[in-house]
């Protein structure tokens, strides 16, 4: 089958810094992915080119979230669909939500605990709802690919691993940076660890342990691709 992506000796440079160095990696269609790695290792970084190169295909819940603070709940959710209707139907939806997509909307937000929230203005929200948001809206956009930057640093392990099987379950490919190491290996096939911008390992997930991974955290020696 071929690669959905496939990077070859990739690097980048931003601000005349070398951010990503020679990363070589190909991720085939099906694969549940988690990325880890210390912060400033380059996972967003990565996230951010891979998504460059599917474009439309994947959809991205990013680190920042990027909400709108002073629209509802359901109007953040709804914008992943924005493209599909035309302007008229957009601005009305504004003030008189559609009942198609207020019932879809209602029933993707009742397993993330964010159906009595719909009506309310994300600003009020903590900081655990607004990322179960962010991560409802990435899911409306119904894409084949879910990019997620971390996106359930804001909840308990419990709920966060919950979370993350919905958006394995719904989509057919998931990339996603975590700095859990748990929540990496029993919800992800595969875990790429990064460090200073270097692919450090590339395994499936049944082949590391949570003991290597802290190793990993640590700093620890023998991490090489
Ligand atoms: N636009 C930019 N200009 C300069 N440096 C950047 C830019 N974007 C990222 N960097 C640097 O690249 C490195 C990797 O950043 P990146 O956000 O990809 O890491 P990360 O592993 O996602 O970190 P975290 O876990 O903290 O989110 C960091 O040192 C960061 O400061």
């Amino acid at each position: 089958m071929s690669a959905l992506v496939e990077l070859q000796g990739f690097t980048l440079e931003r601000g005349g810094q070398c951010i990503l160095r020679d990363i070589s990696l190909a991720i085939a269609p099906g694969e549940k992915l988690a990325l880890v790695g210390p912060s400033g290792a380059g996972k967003s970084s990565l996230l951010g080119e891979i998504h460059r190169r599917l474009g439309e295909a994947a959809a991205l819940c990013p680190q920042q979230l990027g909400l709108v603070d002073a629209l509802s709940v359901y109007h953040n959710i709804y914008m992943a669909q924005l493209q599909r209707r035309n302007s008229l139907l957009n601005l009305w939806n504004l003030f008189f939500p559609l009942a198609g997509p207020l019932r879809e909307v209602e029933e993707l937000s009742q397993p993330l605990g964010l159906a009595a929230l719909l009506r309310r203005p994300v600003a009020g929200l903590s900081g655990g709802e607004r990322q179960r948001v962010a991560l409802a809206r990435a899911c409306y956009a119904q894409r084949e690919t879910f990019l997620g930057d971390e996106p359930v640093s804001s909840l308990d392990p419990e709920q966060g691993g919950e979370l993350l099987d919905r958006v394995n379950a719904a989509h057919r490919t998931a990339v996603v940076a975590l700095h859990n190491p748990a929540l990496a290996l029993a919800h992800f096939d595969r875990v790429i660890g990064l460090r200073g911008g270097e692919l450090a390992f590339d395994r499936p997930a049944a082949s590391l342990t949570a003991a290597q991974l802290a190793d990993f955290y640590r700093g620890g020696s023998g991490w090489q691709a």
